[in-house]
């Protein structure tokens, strides 16, 4: 064996060097644990060739409205996208207690979560107040049951970019991060009356492939008598892609990302979603199941993994 393969074979694992450079500022507000990097100029200018491909349009099943771009996001830029918004972006992991049927439990998300956005009735202001979106006048903190906080440059430039190819428009960034093929999110619809009747919603994929699972929602039984089934739809979502769901999508069916073991299992996923909140109980709904009332979770480099960023977590205990 040569000197020079030996020394690289003992030599310890240096933690990854980030894909990208931070040069062009960054975003603040009082409701941000810490400061949120504008993306790199490279990649603003690589957004602005979105969509990387045409979106493919898949409406042949009942109730179904998606169009599927493989991918939307430019490749030059999704390794070093994903770990941009992975390394720069204040996480979670909520936990809630549910009764069913009388009965408390504990819920702990599977993945971790973050939110950006108010709805409609608000906006923020160019100091990060948030004010009415009729008058313009400032709104008291105490209107809302969470602290809403603007969408970083960061996630406004995608939002930018997604308004342009859907027609629709957006109010709220949802972020989550899936640390491995252990975290997952169980089926559901995204149909709460504070989104309307039939909403928009682009959903992001970066970094690990995942699969996708849509299933039609339980039919009435009359109706089930004469309507077959569409049956299970499976998208194997992989960094770049986006799904657009419009439509009757959210109010007629139900989407999940199960656990998987095996391939890609140990590989982070980050999904992003842009959706439209008409209604003060979507801003607190979105706040209270990504933010919730516990400690900010950042990515470290060195261990490779979200570590509970202590420091910020005095700061809110102290405020
Ligand atoms: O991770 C995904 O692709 C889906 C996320 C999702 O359905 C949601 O956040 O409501
Ligand atoms: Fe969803």
């Amino acid at each position: 064996m040569k000197r020079g393969a030996l020394d690289t074979f003992f030599k310890p694992a240096l933690p990854k060097k980030p894909k990208y450079e931070t040069t062009a500022g960054a975003s603040h507000h009082a409701a941000y644990p810490f400061s949120i990097p504008h993306l790199p100029d490279s990649f603003r200018e690589h957004l602005g060739f979105a969509p990387a491909t045409e979106g493919v349009p898949m409406n042949d099943k009942l109730d179904l409205d998606l169009v599927y771009y493989q991918p939307y996001i430019p490749p030059a830029i999704t390794v070093g996208l994903f770990e941009f918004l992975r390394q720069e972006l204040p996480f979670y992991r909520v936990q809630y207690t549910i009764t069913r049927f009388g009965k408390k439990s504990e819920i702990n998300t599977p993945r971790f979560t973050t939110v950006f956005g108010v709805d409609e009735t608000c906006r923020f202001d160019s100091n990060g107040a948030i004010v009415d979106a009729l008058t313009g006048k400032q709104v008291e903190a105490s209107k809302f049951k969470c602290r809403p906080r603007p969408i970083p440059h960061c996630l406004e430039d995608l939002r930018k970019v997604t308004e342009g190819t859907t027609g629709d428009t957006f109010n709220f960034c949802l972020v989550n991060y899936y640390a491995d093929g252990k975290d997952s999110i169980s089926y559901h619809s995204d149909d709460e009356r504070f989104l309307g009747p039939l909403p928009s919603i682009a959903s992001f994929t970066l970094g690990a492939r995942r699969d996708f699972l849509m299933k039609h929602k339980p039919f009435a039984p009359k109706e089930g008598a004469i309507t077959p089934d569409p049956g299970q739809i499976k998208l194997p979502l992989g960094s770049g892609d986006m799904v657009l769901m419009r439509g009757k999508t959210q109010s007629m069916w139900l989407h999940s990302i199960p656990k998987r073991a095996g391939v890609d299992a140990n590989k982070g996923r980050i999904n992003i979603t842009f959706r439209k909140a008409l209604i003060k109980g979507g801003t607190e709904n979105y706040y209270q199941y990504n933010v919730g009332n516990g400690g900010v979770y950042r990515w470290d480099a060195k261990q490779g993994k979200m570590l509970l960023d202590d420091k910020k977590e005095d700061v809110q205990a102290t405020e």
